[in-house]
Formats: structure tokens, C-alpha cells, sequence
């Protein structure tokens, strides 16, 4: 058998991450268009088990109408989508059903099924093909009406843009990227960015599937200005499959007039505008915005001026409108002066060129142009891109009773918060604020207790209560056995001071404890057993805040908070000039104003302080609630902390399991950690498998190195730690690093081997959080080699599966197969689908990160692979394994010259495969293998000799 080639670390030669993620999306898609076409014939659905969300499966028995119904009423859902098997009970013969398509949904009846065309195909076989998650928002107008029973379908074969927009800048630098990060960002939209001189490519060409819902630019004039090609390329692309194109203006910059023949668009740009008022005479777009609403006061125009457009031809329509400030001195033709006489945002219906196309006259920066730009790429993008229309909203106030005597509540302060409740319930029914409490801090006060904070005791019921410990202090210094006894001692004082508490929900002083993870507080909620929600600023960082996301550890949900605009402001100015500006900056769209806008449901926090003296808060969401009331649709609404946070994991599901990161990297995060504690400490390396590889061998010689360390025997896990990919992730980053030694001294490298790691789909994530810069060793042999191993392994310990049926049975299992079969089957090929685990990887980590050994080189020829790995590695002393590794003829592999060779259970000697399987496997992985060599290609990585050999050789017994 010739040498397997030596498969080197790749080069360093710089590939644009844009093509290497194009490649990889190609490589993952390839593989589905392969299936596409193998099972054609046969009716593709979306599969609604499939659906994210736990709440849908409830919907299973009543159907997609049930799911519909839904959409509805949440305008938006997030569904994954598959190809499911064609028996699906969802679709029926002659049932309408309406067909995501480039330009919206439309409804049709299909075609009469043709059971000899339809070929079952497993659903999770399946969903191991779309390695690159492909999720987007269905958006169904409101005004869909709600008894019409429509099933939705999705064909493959119409051209589905992704749910991402591309922002295109004439150049990609920090400060032009920032609003569009903010802007985007902050409603959660996934966002690419490309100079105008090097769009990248629009489609993924194999599959004929557009990559973008959205193309962007965040100044009109780069679009105007593209070269030929450039601009060709992305008309193209939108008359293809209907992509819109938002636009913003810069008019800082340019010179005063542009005149753009072929659009028909003359820009008048440097005006200075008073007032703008929406078009109600659109009726398809608006959505959040309200169009009867007039703004009357001077547009801002600090940083820039506005863009008036000139547009001579029906194609247009104009979305909005303003006046000429008084005072502006420009003398232009075709200025209207009139009142309203000028278009500040303009629609190009399509009518020249067939592509839709919004222009706002400036940046999203005014709220007004954020509300149109927001319905704009709702619109643009067939819904894919909108967010629901309620909003959920919760007002923590924390620290009640906490505080030296100056912020301390007074008479004023408890009097104008039972206003404030009253004030926002008339814009949120139902609205009460959230007061935290400490018992301890009112009873120091005694008879001294600000009459303020007895006034609030009398007013307890206008409010909902919720516990802070019973002292104000951080958990760190306060020692663990005290944790439960403050805690019970608050819910005392709340009881005997008979607050209305909502005990299931709570917040720890400082949000000390929740993230990172302190096990201990953890311990004592589930002591408790009524603690289900709390939230914190810190996870999993604090800035920019729209960042923010939840997790649920141990049962309880774990919320992100928001912080109100004047959170840090010192209250050092007069408390009602304060507070009204603060409301007119909300009206006039502040920062809050756009959190509403973005952010479906919401807790905010503030503190006692922020209402004491100054009450500055209570204006602040006053405001807000105001202002949202007054320019949109949206429907505000306040409903129990335990029902909202419910709310929150259904919407966001992806959020449930935690994405744990290390303490030490984040100085918030570093500060929370117990003080009393060093910071824990985590493998620099991973060994990633997948299984029967050669992972035992490699790890083995490793540790023939004297500063490579790996994690301690531990009898209750079986050889691994398995770690990220496994429920023991739950258990938290204590528990992971407590299963490592110390290091010896500085150049001690810890690493870990845990082989279900590289197929695992969650652990790439998972791993590049906590560790991101991990080094990842993936070993790579003939993958049905792998398999046969694998079987192997299960009959040398009498598995009862192997004793039932034969390899060749296994491996040809199909959808019929009994259950065990079927996951046999998955447990046999699916790690060795190399391309898609592979692709996922480079989704997290630069191709620098992973190192890629050759399998069969690894048994053939050991000391080199090693020589290598561990310059990858980076560990020091180098040591040369010619004079720790050897061939030991008696086992027929290399083995340590000093612990001698690996244990019976490796390299096991055993049959040859047959013929039939060999045949089969070498068919079924045929296409796999193709994309690697693909994927290989992009990141200019050499194949392994096994691979180049795969079309024409037999499988290595
Ligand atoms: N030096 C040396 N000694 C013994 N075995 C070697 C060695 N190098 C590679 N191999 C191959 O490793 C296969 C077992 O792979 P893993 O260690 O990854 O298996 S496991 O997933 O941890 O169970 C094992 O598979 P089997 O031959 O099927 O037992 C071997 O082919």
C-alpha cells in the first residue's frame, strides 16, 4: 500500500474569509442539492417537528394551521427548515399551500403525489446536511385574514434568501460600519459587510440559492457610483430573486447635486429640513410606523445634513416628506418651499428595472427614519427580516431600602412613583413597576426609616415586589452558608410587611453569582424550589447592550436586563428640568426609544436612586412608553416576569442552553468572580476526534512529552471528559477545569481528548466561547474504515445491536429500518460525513486553529505526525519521538518506547470487511468525500493520500 501523504499544516496564505465561507456553504449546500436531486420527485415541506420552538410541538397534532395561527398573532416566527420525507402528514394531495418564494408567499395546489417518485429520507439524517443552520423569518401580514386555512410549504427549487442583509460601504472601516452594526445589530439581524470594489458573490452558483434577503448601502452615492461590473452584479442578483435594496444617504460629504439619468433620481443633498410627515397613501408598507403622524419640530442635523429627491417618474413614490428650514439659503431649481413640499425618503417601485428600491435622505439615526428604514426592510426583504409587533416590557427598580440617607426614598419620590405606574399604564395596560427589596437596610433604619419608605410600605400594593438578598451585599464576601438565611430572612420581611412578592422571581445584589455561574447560589435556589427567573447585565457581556442574551442554568432563566439611558448619570441637576428632557428625548426618539423599537421583550433595570431625589427614571420611561404609543403600531404589554420569561425562551430557543465564557477575559466578568478563589484554568488544546481515528494513540504520544498534561483519571467518566458535548456542560466551567491537574509551571500545556467532539453540532460554538484560543486537532482516516472500526468496537464488547445484525445490515439500515437500527445506522456513517462537521468548525475557528492529521499516517508513520503536532502546538522542549515511539511487530502498530503499546481495545485485530459493504460504503461516502476535497481546496489544505485514493481503492481493512 503506497505511503499516505504527509498532510502538512496548511500555508499561511491569506484566503478572504468571504470565500472560504462561500466555499464552505457551497461544500454544505452541494451536498443537499445532491440529495435534492436524489430525491426528486418527492414533495418537500417544511417539517414543522422541526420548528425550535418546544410551544410548536404542541401544535404537531393540530397542523401547520395551528402554526399559522401563531404566525398571526406574532406577525413573525422562527422556523428551522428541512426537506422532511415525503409521507409527511402535513401535506395532502390537493390541500392550497402557500410557497415561500422570492417575492413573498403565494398559495398553489400542488401536484398530485406520485408514491412511486417519493423516497423517505429521515429527518435527522437529513438535518445533518444543513451544518450552516439556514434560518429566516416568515413574515405574514397582520392583515392576512385569520380563518383562511393555508399550510405552508417550502420548495426547494425556489430561490430562498437567507436571513442576512449585506451592507455594502465604500470602505469597510470601523466608523462606517457602526451605525449599520448598531442599526442591524440591535434587531438581531445577521449583517456582512463588502467595499464597493469587491461585492462578493451573491449566489451560491451550484445550488442557484441567493445568499442575502437584503442588500444594503449606507450611502446611496457608493450604489450610484459602482463600476459596471460591480453594479451589474448586484442588479442582476435582485431582478433574480426579488432582493430589495435599503439605502441611506450621506450628504456631508458631496458636492450639492446628483443627478442619476438612468434612475430618473435627482438628489438635491445639503438641505436643511424642519418637520416630516409619512405618505399614508402607501398602503403595503407601513407597518410599525403610524403615517398619520406629523413631525413638526427642525430635523437634527448635527453630523449631517439631509438629501431631498427629485424623481421623475412613476416608478417612484414618495415615503415621506418635510419642509425647507427657514433660513436656508440655497437657491436650487425644482426646491419646492411649500410646506412639506420635499421627498425625504423615496420608494422606486420597480417599474424601471424591476428592482425595489428604498433611499432615505439621511442616515437611521432620527427616529423617524429608523421607523421607515425598519418597515423598509420588512418589506424589501418579504418579512424575513421583520420583528414581531408586541413588545413585552418589565420595569425593575432595584435596591428598595438600600442606600445612604440622601437617596433614600422620600414622601415625593413614593408619591411620584404610584404616578408614574398610573401614567405608563396608560400607554401599557397592566403596568406596574418591579420593586427589588432589602430587608435588612429598612430595618437598620428603625424608627429612622426614611417616611418615604414607610410610605412605600403603605403603597405596596400599587406595586410588584421581588427579593434582593436580605443585605445588600456581594455574594463573594458573603459566606455560603449566609446565602439561604438572607434569602429566607427577605422573604420574611416582605411577609410580615405584606408586600405582594412575586418569589419566583429574583435578583441578586450586584447580579453577583448568575454569570458567572456561583454554583452555590444555584445550589440554594434549587433548595428553595420556587426560584424560576432572574436577569443580569453580564451575559455574556455588557456592551453594546442589544448583545445581551438569556440562558437557563439549573431551571431558573436567566434574563439579560437592559439598562435605562440615565442608569449612570448623576442626579446633579434640577430633577424636573432633568426629567422632561429626558422625556423629550425619548419623544424625539432617544436611546430607549430604539431599544422599544428593537427589542421584543425587555426587562430594564434601574435603581431606587434614579427615583429618589431626581425621579429621573420615571420620566425616562414615561417617555418611552409615550412616545412608542404615539409614533407606531406596536402594541405594548406587561405581563408577569415568569410568563415574559417563558416568552423570551420561546422566541429566542436558540438561547436556552448557555454559552459558558472565561472570567478571565472580561474585566466585569473578572470582578464578579469569588475573590476568595483563583481563576479557573482551561486546556489550550483539544483533541477533537471523531471517534476511531487514532485519538487514544495520538493523545498517548503526547504525553510522552514532559509539559503536556491532560485531564485527570476520573472513574465516574468513561476515558473522556466529553465536556462540550454533552449534558455535562450543564455542570458549568468549575466543574471542567476542576478536571485538570495544576499546571506544573509556566510551560505546562493542558490538553484534552474527548473523541464525539468534532461531529458534536453545538461544541465548535461552544468551545470558541470559552476558549477562543484553543489550538483543535482533528484526525481525518478513510471514513469507512472509521465506520467498521466503530462496529468492531461494539461487538468486542458484546453489544447486543452486533449480535443481532450484520455490518452490511447496519450501514444500509433506511427509514423503514426498526428504531435501533436507524440510530445504529446515524452511529456508524454520520461522524464520518467529514465535510459538514469540518465546515462547522471553520465557521469558529481561522483555519490556523485546526490541525489536520491523516489518519493513516498516524499508523504508518507516527514520529513525523508527531514532530509536527507538536510544533502546532507550540509546546517547548522539542522533543524528537524517534527516540520515545517505536514499531512493536507482536501488535502490528507504533507503540510508546516506555508505557509500552495502547490496550487490547485498540487496534483490535478482526476480519476484513466484505465486499458488498466495502461497495457500499465507498458509494455512500462518495459525494462526502468530494466536498472535502472542495472544502480542502478553499482553505488550501493537501488532501490525504487515503482521500485521493478513495475513488478507485478499496476500503483499508
Ligand atoms: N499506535 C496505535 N496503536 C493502536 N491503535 C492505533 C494506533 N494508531 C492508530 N490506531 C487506530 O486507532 C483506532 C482507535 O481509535 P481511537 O483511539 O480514536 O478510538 S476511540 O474513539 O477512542 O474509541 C484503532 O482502531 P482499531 O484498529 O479498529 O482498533 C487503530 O486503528
Amino acid at each position: 500500500m503506497p505511503r499516505p501523504a504527509t498532510m502538512k499544516r496548511w500555508s499561511n496564505t491569506k484566503v478572504a474569509s468571504v470565500g472560504i465561507l462561500l466555499c464552505l456553504m457551497v461544500v454544505a449546500l452541494n451536498r443537499m442539492e445532491k440529495e435534492r436531486r436524489a430525491y426528486a420527485g418527492a414533495n418537500i415541506v417544511v417539517d414543522h417537528r422541526s420548528l425550535v420552538s418546544k410551544r410548536f410541538e404542541d401544535f404537531e397534532a393540530g397542523g401547520v394551521n395551528a402554526v399559522r395561527q401563531e404566525q398571526q398573532n406574532r406577525s413573525t416566527i422562527l422556523q428551522r427548515v428541512f426537506v422532511a420525507n415525503a409521507q409527511d402528514k402535513l401535506v395532502t394531495d390537493s390541500a392550497p399551500v402557500a410557497v415561500a418564494g422570492p417575492t413573498g408567499a403565494r398559495v398553489f395546489t400542488p401536484p398530485k403525489r406520485n408514491p412511486a417518485n417519493e423516497r423517505a429520507l429521515p429527518s435527522e439524517v437529513l438535518s445533518q446536511y444543513f451544518p450552516l443552520e439556514i434560518y429566516f423569518h416568515k413574515y405574514l401580514p397582520e392583515q392576512s385574514p385569520k380563518s383562511t386555512p393555508v399550510k405552508t410549504v417550502l420548495n426547494l427549487d425556489t430561490k430562498l434568501p437567507l436571513k442576512t442583509a449585506l451592507v455594502v460601504l465604500e470602505l469597510v472601516k470601523a466608523s462606517t460600519k457602526k451605525p449599520m452594526e448598531d442599526f442591524f445589530g440591535a434587531q438581531r439581524i445577521q449583517i456582512e459587510f463588502a467595499e464597493a470594489a469587491s461585492i462578493p458573490p451573491l449566489v451560491i452558483k451550484s445550488l442557484q440559492v441567493a445568499r442575502y434577503s437584503l442588500i444594503v448601502f449606507a450611502n446611496h452615492e457608493v450604489y450610484l457610483g459602482l463600476d459596471k461590473v460591480q453594479k451589474s452584479k448586484i442588479d442582476e442578483y435582485c431582478q433574480a430573486y426579488g432582493v430589495g435594496i435599503l439605502s441611506f444617504t450621506d450628504s456631508s460629504k458631496i458636492g450639492e447635486q446628483e443627478l442619476s439619468s438612468e434612475y430618473k433620481i435627482k438628489m438635491q443633498h445639503r438641505m436643511k429640513l424642519t418637520g416630516m410627515k409619512l405618505n399614508s397613501e402607501v398602503k403595503d408598507l407601513w407597518r410599525i410606523a403610524k403615517p398619520e403622524k406629523v413631525f413638526k419640530d427642525p430635523l437634527p442635523n448635527d453630523n449631517s445634513e439631509w438629501t431631498v429627491f427629485l424623481c421623475d417618474h412613476p416608478s417612484y413614490q414618495s415615503l415621506a416628506f418635510s419642509t425647507v428650514a427657514p433660513g436656508w439659503k440655497g437657491s436650487v431649481e425644482g426646491i419646492n418651499k411649500a410646506e412639506f413640499g420635499l421627498v425625504v425618503a423615496v420608494r422606486d417601485t420597480g417599474l424601471i428595472d424591476g428592482i425595489h428600491r428604498i433611499i432615505l435622505g439621511n442616515d437611521p439615526e432620527f427616529f423617524l427614519n429608523f421607523i421607515i428604514a425598519m418597515d423598509g426592510l420588512a418589506f424589501l426583504s418579504h418579512g424575513r427580516l421583520a420583528l414581531p409587533m408586541e413588545r413585552m416590557v418589565q420595569v425593575d427598580v432595584d435596591d428598595m431600602f438600600v442606600g445612604v440617607s440622601t437617596v433614600r426614598t422620600k414622601p415625593k419620590d413614593a408619591e411620584a412613583m404610584v404616578e408614574c405606574n398610573k401614567r405608563i399604564r396608560q400607554y401599557v395596560p397592566n403596568f406596574k413597576l418591579f420593586l427589588g427589596f432589602t430587608g435588612a437596610m429598612f430595618l437598620w433604619g428603625g424608627d429612622d426609616a426614611d417616611e418615604g419608605e414607610r410610605m412605600m410600605i403603605d403603597y405596596a400594593q400599587e406595586f410588584i415586589w421581588f427579593n434582593h438578598l436580605y443585605r445588600h451585599e456581594l455574594l463573594y464576601i458573603t459566606p455560603t452558608d449566609r446565602i439561604s438565611g438572607a434569602m429566607s430572612k427577605n422573604a420574611v420581611f416582605g411577609k410580615e410587611k405584606n408586600l405582594p412578592v412575586v418569589k419566583e422571581y429574583m435578583i441578586l445584589p450586584h447580579h453577583a453569582g448568575v454569570y458567572p455561574v456561583y454554583p452555590e447560589v444555584f445550589d440554594e435556589w434549587e433548595k428553595l424550589g420556587y426560584i424560576k427567573a432572574t436577569s443580569t447585565l453580564e451575559y455574556p457581556y455588557r456592551h453594546p447592550q442589544w448583545g445581551r442574551r438569556g440562558f437557563i442554568h439549573r431551571g431558573v432563566m436567566v434574563l439579560p436586563r437592559q439598562t435605562c439611558r440615565l442608569f449612570t448619570k448623576t442626579i446633579s441637576f434640577d430633577a424636573y428640568e432633568g426629567g422632561k428632557k429626558a422625556m423629550d428625548e425619548s419623544l424625539n426618539g432617544g436611546y430607549m426609544f430604539k431599544i422599544f423599537l428593537t427589542t421584543p421583550i425587555m426587562v430594564f433595570m434601574t435603581h431606587m436612586s434614579n427615583y429618589a431625589t431626581g425621579q429621573l427614571a420615571q420620566y425616562e420611561f414615561e417617555g418611552v412608553t409615550k412616545a412608542i404609543a404615539t409614533w407606531t403600531n406596536l402594541k405594548m404589554v406587561a405581563p408577569h416576569p415568569i410568563d415574559l420569561a417563558n416568552e423570551y425562551f420561546e422566541f429566542y430557543p436558540d438561547e436556552v442552553s448557555p454559552l459558558w465564557s472565561d472570567p478571565a477575559r472580561d474585566p466585569n466578568l473578572k470582578e464578579l468572580w469569588r475573590v476568595n478563589k483563583t481563576l479557573p484554568v482551561f486546556p489550550k488544546v483539544l483533541i477533537a476526534g471523531p471517534q476511531k481515528t487514532g485519538t487514544t494513540a495520538l493523545m498517548t504520544f503526547l504525553l510522552l512529552h514532559p509539559n503536556l498534561v491532560t485531564s485527570k483519571p476520573d472513574p465516574s467518566l468513561y476515558e473522556e471528559v466529553q465536556f462540550f458535548s454533552s449534558n455535562l456542560y450543564d455542570n458549568g466551567i468549575d466543574w471542567y477545569a476542576s478536571r485538570f491537574p495544576e499546571k506544573k509551571n509556566d510551560q505546562t500545556v493542558l490538553f484534552e481528548k474527548s473523541a464525539n467532539y468534532f461531529s458534536h453540532h453545538r461544541t465548535p460554538q461552544r468551545v470558541k466561547e470559552l476558549m477562543p484560543d484553543a489550538k483543535i486537532i482533528i484526525i481525518m482516516n478513510n471514513p469507512s474504515r472509521r465506520a467498521y472500526s466503530w462496529y468492531q468496537h461494539l461487538k468486542a464488547h458484546n453489544d447486543s445491536l452486533v449480535q443481532q445484525y450484520t455490518f452490511y445490515q447496519i450501514i444500509t439500515a433506511d427509514d423503514q429500518a426498526p428504531e435501533t437500527l436507524k440510530i445504529a445506522h446515524k452511529r456508524h456513517l454520520h461522524d464520518g460525513i467529514y465535510a459538514v462537521h469540518l465546515s462547522r468548525w471553520l465557521l469558529h475557528f481561522p483555519k490556523e486553529q485546526l490541525y489536520l492529521v491523516d489518519g493513516e499516517k498516524l499508523i504508518q508513520d507516527p514520529v513525523s505526525v508527531m514532530n509536527d503536532v507538536q510544533k502546532f502546538i507550540g509546546v517547548t522542549p522539542k522533543i524528537d519521538y524517534k527516540t520515545k515511539i517505536q514499531f512493536d511487530t507482536e501488535k502490528g502498530f507504533f507503540c510508546a518506547k516506555t508505557t509500552g503499546c495502547l490496550g487490547s481495545g485498540k487496534g483490535r485485530s478482526y476480519e476484513k470487511m466484505d465486499k458488498a459493504s466495502e461497495a457500499y460504503l465507498r458509494e455512500f461516502y462518495k459525494h462526502h468525500n468530494e466536498d472535502l476535497k472542495t472544502l480542502l481546496d478553499s482553505i488550501e489544505h493537501p488532501h490525504p493520500l487515503w482521500l485521493q485514493q478513495t475513488e478507485n481503492s478499496q476500503a483499508p481493512s
